[in-house]
């Protein structure tokens, strides 16, 4: 069975607790916007298409039961708890596009002749609601592209990647971006393994990555974060892949802490690195990685491990959530859903894309 990270029908929500996996499997009903918050804010719920997808997802809850007056004040509302949801998590920037697209489409049905508040509502909600399918195929797209591009360019049916975080079923409405590459080239038989690493401070990689991969029986192996230069230099490593919180127009990409090293240490080892990111995380108005807000987290996320501390007391922490890798070290290329770019012409290819596709609606 799919590791589902996200359940949601007709107004009900539910997310995967994952800070008790891999332990413990328990869900937390999401009642509304200020549980969505905290959920994403806790990282109860993580992965920036999740961190979208459970955001939007809290306010089709209240939108199902919830009275408004006027088409204004529904605007209103809806803006509001959208900007308040962008502000559980800075840097993902999944739920700021959300929000941005949402409002657009809100003011147009509003504005169309004989629009009712109840239909306006109903509008809204089928487009929420039909985001975790979308995500999916997007995902599984992706996937496919990831895999086409590996297995032409190097060793074909012997691949041997490296991941980093998490970001497969439970990062995403299901099967993932950087994982849903991994899941792709052993479905087609061609992995021969998969290396995760381990993901200091909070562990994604081996509280996370490695359950999906044990769950989906992948032939997978952990290794902490300070072993993956000696990965490449003794284990003869295909590529790497990865997700990201944020792809900005010169291809500089926002994602967790410790893959900016993984791209130094694949540049030195000729590795090629690859980032697996749909165009809901790609935003093509900021121009360079300088201007991605950075989250930081709190210190005993890297001082203690449920609850007993692993630190010198006393000690001042420096915990940065993410870290920016440079274009120039993205050596693969950018996966999205319309097919794989070389950072220099992401924004080109992905702007004449997106807009041919706006133009068939
Ligand atoms: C498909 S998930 C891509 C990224 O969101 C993922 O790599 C990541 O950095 C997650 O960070 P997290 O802090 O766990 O939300």
């Amino acid at each position: 069975m799919a590791l589902e990270a996200i359940r949601y029908k007709n107004g009900n929500l539910e997310v995967l607790d994952q800070l008790l996996l891999p332990d413990e499997t328990k869900y937390i009903q999401v009642k509304g916007t200020k549980d969505g918050w905290n959920v994403i804010k806790k990282m109860q719920v993580r992965g920036a298409p999740a961190i979208g997808i459970v955001g939007i997802l809290s306010l089709a809850v209240e939108l199902h039961c919830k009275f408004f007056n006027s088409l204004d004040e529904l605007g209103e509302y809806v803006t509001e708890q959208l900007t308040y949801l962008v502000t559980a998590r800075p840097t993902a920037v999944n739920m700021a596009d959300f929000r941005d697209k949402l409002c657009v489409q809100l003011s147009e049905w509003s504005n169309e002749a004989n629009s009712t508040v109840n239909g306006v509502t109903q509008k809204m909600l089928a487009e929420i609601e039909s985001q975790l399918e979308y995500d999916i195929n997007t995902n599984k797209t992706m996937a496919r592209y990831g895999a086409d591009h590996i297995i032409k360019h190097y060793k074909g049916k012997s691949v041997k990647v490296l991941t980093h975080c998490n970001t497969g079923s439970l990062a995403t409405a299901g099967f993932g971006t950087a994982l849903g590459v991994v899941r792709e080239l052993y479905s087609r038989g061609c992995l021969l393994h998969c290396y995760c690493t381990e993901t200091r401070p909070y562990n994604q990689g081996s509280r996370l990555t490695a359950y999906e991969l044990v769950h989906d029986k992948i032939p997978a192996t952990l290794i902490c974060d300070s072993m993956a230069a000696v990965l490449m230099k003794d284990k003869a490593i295909t590529a790497v892949v990865v997700g990201a919180d944020c792809v900005v127009a010169n291809g500089d990409t926002a994602n967790k802490v410790g893959t900016y090293q993984l791209a130094i240490i694949s540049h030195y080892h000729s590795v090629p690195f690859y980032v697996v990111a749909p165009s809901t995380s790609i935003d093509l108005d900021r121009d360079t990685g300088a201007e991605i807000v950075i989250e930081e987290r709190p210190p005993d996320e890297m001082t203690t491990l449920k609850g007993i501390s692993i630190a010198a007391k006393g000690i001042s922490v420096w915990n940065p959530a993410f870290d920016i890798t440079p274009a120039s070290l993205i050596t693969g290329g950018i996966v999205t859903e319309f097919g794989v770019f070389k950072p220099d012409e992401l924004k080109d290819r992905l702007t004449t894309t997106l807009q041919k596709k706006s133009e068939q609606q």
